[in-house]
């Protein structure tokens, strides 16, 4: 068994409302880092943690995470749609490893997935089906969240039992850093808004549209400095940052959702599945950080983040 772990971050606005070319060309180097990381490890298996923005996941019945046996792209914001190239089998074994540790998790059989697992399959392997993987969701936006030493002992758990599989293992966290980008919310929401996020009602193609542009229109407004959403935060980026590089991930169980929400914005719970992933490389050794890159990218409306890390040479 051997193990690697890739952070990225997501944005529904990349390739639509882009950042200067200079700015491009610094990202586009940093994700062809982490290309290059994924090819020279040659995983036999991805474990991806990755968040959902109302798409597979509802309020009726909402869990703070749930590995999948099988998954199914819906292809929102212009991502691939279609089956994810899961491997059952490693799926099951994990499942129960993790299970067997302690941790209530919850298993779909038929797990629907949107662009925060879809574009790092994209981004890193060309598509969702070119490597198998094993999705597990992490809630990062619908509230009540609880606290962040449970998704410790989840990514914990994952790890010790990927560690038994006996295949190269990359656990993949996909979202964050801060940003606070429109994510419709419960709360307070219209009844007809409420019914969706509840019920789980698929969106027409009129509505999806209209949805994905409101979020391009935010990402243009924050850009040309007019909107009022929570600002892309650098210094919290790179305290997070920090705290992966450094190894101090017993510090993020005093980490709260209402600093995190206040410092980072609405969807920087998405920094979930990153706290995942590394508890999952960090249950199978030391390790340490191999490459990390950052820049606040106010036309994907993300603090945008790339680390590749692998196990500490003895
Ligand atoms: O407004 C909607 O209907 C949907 C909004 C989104 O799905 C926004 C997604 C944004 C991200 O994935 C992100 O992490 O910035
Ligand atoms: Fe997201």
């Amino acid at each position: 068994m051997s193990t690697a772990l890739v952070g990225l971050s997501h944005s529904p606005l990349i390739g639509k409302n882009d950042p200067a070319p200079e700015v491009l060309a610094r990202i586009d180097a940093a994700i062809d880092g982490a290309r290059a990381f994924v090819r020279d490890f040659d995983p036999e298996l991805v474990v991806l943690y990755g968040p959902d923005h109302y798409n597979g996941f509802f309020y009726e019945e909402m869990p703070p995470f749930c590995l999948a046996t099988e998954a199914h792209a819906v292809g929102d914001f212009g991502s691939q749609a279609g089956p994810l190239s899961v491997d059952t089998a490693a799926a099951k074994t994990l499942a129960q490893g993790v299970l067997d540790r302690g941790i209530d998790l919850t298993v779909s059989a038929r797990m629907i997935v949107d662009h925060g697992f879809v574009q790092p399959l994209e981004v890193l392997f060309g598509g969702i089906d070119a490597v198998p993987v094993v999705p597990i969701f992490v809630n990062g936006v619908a509230t009540p969240l609880g606290p962040l030493h449970r998704i410790r002992a989840l990514g914990t758990a994952v790890g010790e039992a990927a560690a038994l599989l006996d295949k190269r293992v990359l656990f993949l966290g996909s979202g964050g850093l801060s940003h606070d980008p429109p994510v419709p919310v419960l709360d307070g929401a219209p009844p007809r808004v409420a019914d969706a996020l509840i019920e789980g009602h698929p969106p027409t193609p009129e509505q999806r549209a209209k949805g994905e542009e409101r979020v391009l229109q935010a990402g243009r407004d924050y850009a040309a400095g007019v909107a009022t959403m929570i600002p892309i935060n650098p210094g919290w980026d790179n305290l997070v940052l920090d705290t992966f590089e450094n190894g101090n991930q017993a510090d993020i169980d005093d980490w709260t959702v209402e600093w995190m929400g206040a410092e980072g914005g609405g969807s920087a719970h998405e920094v979930r599945t990153w706290i995942a992933a590394y508890a999952s490389l960090a249950a199978t050794g030391p390790y340490e950080m191999t490459s990390r890159f950052y820049e606040p990218v106010p036309e994907w409306i993300a603090g945008f983040a790339v680390t590749t890390a692998t196990p500490r040479a003895i």
